[in-house]
């Protein structure tokens, strides 16, 4: 059976920098063919005009699919699930699939349709992200241009027009697997510190908040988080419904050596990342669990890389999305050396010597 092609959610408030982050992740997709799907609202065409006009080749013009009928997670069964089918059935088949949603939409409703019939044997939801304006929430406002959001609610009359926009909000983070605290350049260090801290603490376990400056984060981090979501959709409560239920069809079943590459090359200031070098292991359920233990205590988002195990003579591969690790042999040393090395990807400010040392130890 082909493996499912995995699909990231993106989602967050109107002006949040989700189409700044999905163009820059397709600037830096390094041969990944990404199919995009927008759900655009009112506003018609905007975002994919500037996706579009971004010539990555990751990335062309067919590549991109807009739905424009209205908030997306009202229309799932009408358009979503027919593109998602038309885009599955092509011959030249995508490696990843991003979908950004309208600031409006609620992620759990989209995310419940990765378990329909004929679409969850072949796609599998591998990260909910959420984008926030850092300044915006750090003073309580949730978003930059609150008259503006509330115009584009107005505009949809599925939507409930009472609900605070704050629920909203606490919705999209309720069912983020990342959390992205971006537009970081207008807060001061204490502030995105404070902030990112407030989300991690009310958000699930294993979710990573990170800080962004216009949605550079590097690619590795943003996709192959590996969640399956929609496996999982009774972790994200929807805490509110948007929606008039007068007609309610569309709510079905409720609810020692190692070198150093800070990535300033693509404005990911605030991230970086290293390798670590060392030799043999011998007990790969031992370091796996010695890796997550480096990972926790350094909030470390990813590390990937292989061992060299001792008596073996396949290489051991190394995954690892927050303190998950996975591991599995995938080929023969032969004749590369059986040397184990590892990459690290965190937010700037990791302790390198710390962490080099502990992961050597
Ligand atoms: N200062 C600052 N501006 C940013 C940052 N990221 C995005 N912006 C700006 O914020 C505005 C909104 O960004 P978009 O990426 O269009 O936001 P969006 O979430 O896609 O918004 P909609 O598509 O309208 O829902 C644009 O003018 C961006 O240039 C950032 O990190 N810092």
């Amino acid at each position: 059976m082909p493996a499912k092609i995995p699909a990231t959610v993106v989602t967050g408030f109107l002006g949040a920098g989700k189409t700044t982050l999905i163009r820059h992740m397709l600037q830096n997709a390094e041969g990944k063919k990404i199919a995009l799907i927008i759900n655009e609202f009112g506003d018609l065409g905007v975002d994919g005009d500037i996706l579009k006009g971004c010539g990555e080749e990751t990335c062309t013009e067919d590549d991109i699919v807009e739905l424009s009928n209205g908030c997306i997670c009202c229309t799932v069964a009408d358009d979503f699930i027919p593109t998602m089918e038309q885009l599955l059935s092509r011959d030249d088949k995508p490696d990843h699939i991003v979908i950004e949603t309208s600031g409006l939409a609620l992620p759990q409703p989209l995310v419940r349709a990765f378990n329909w019939p004929g679409i969850s044997t072949k796609v599998t939801v591998d990260g909910v992200v959420t984008v926030v304006d850092g300044r915006a929430v750090h003073d309580g406002q949730f978003a930059h241009n609150v008259a503006a959001v509330d115009a584009q609610r107005a505009q949809d009359e599925n939507l409930d027009h009472e609900t605070p926009l704050s629920e909203l909000f606490e919705d999209q983070v309720a069912c983020a697997d990342m959390i992205v605290v971006n537009k970081t350049d207008l807060l001061d260090a204490t502030e995105a510190e404070d902030l990112t801290s407030k989300l991690q603490s009310e958000s699930r376990d294993g979710v990573q908040v990170v800080k962004a400056k216009m949605g550079a984060l590097p690619v590795d981090v943003l996709l192959g988080q590996g969640i399956g979501a929609e496996a999982d959709l009774d972790a994200r409560h929807e805490i509110h419904h948007h929606h008039h239920h007068d007609d309610d069809h569309h709510h079905d079943d409720d609810h020692d050596h190692h070198h150093h590459d800070h990535e300033h090359a693509h404005g990911h200031d605030e991230f970086e990342s290293f390798t670590v070098d060392r030799g043999e292991i011998t007990d790969p359920n031992a370091f796996a669990e010695q890796v997550a233990n480096v990972i926790r205590s350094h909030n470390i988002l990813r590390l990937k890389g292989f061992a060299a195990v001792a008596g073996k003579p396949m290489r051991l591969t190394l995954q690892a999305v927050g303190p998950r690790v996975d591991t599995y042999y995938d080929q023969p040393f032969g004749d590369a050396p059986r040397a184990t090395r590892l990459v690290v990807i965190g937010q700037a400010g990791l302790d390198e010597a710390a962490i080099t040392a502990a992961l050597q130890a």
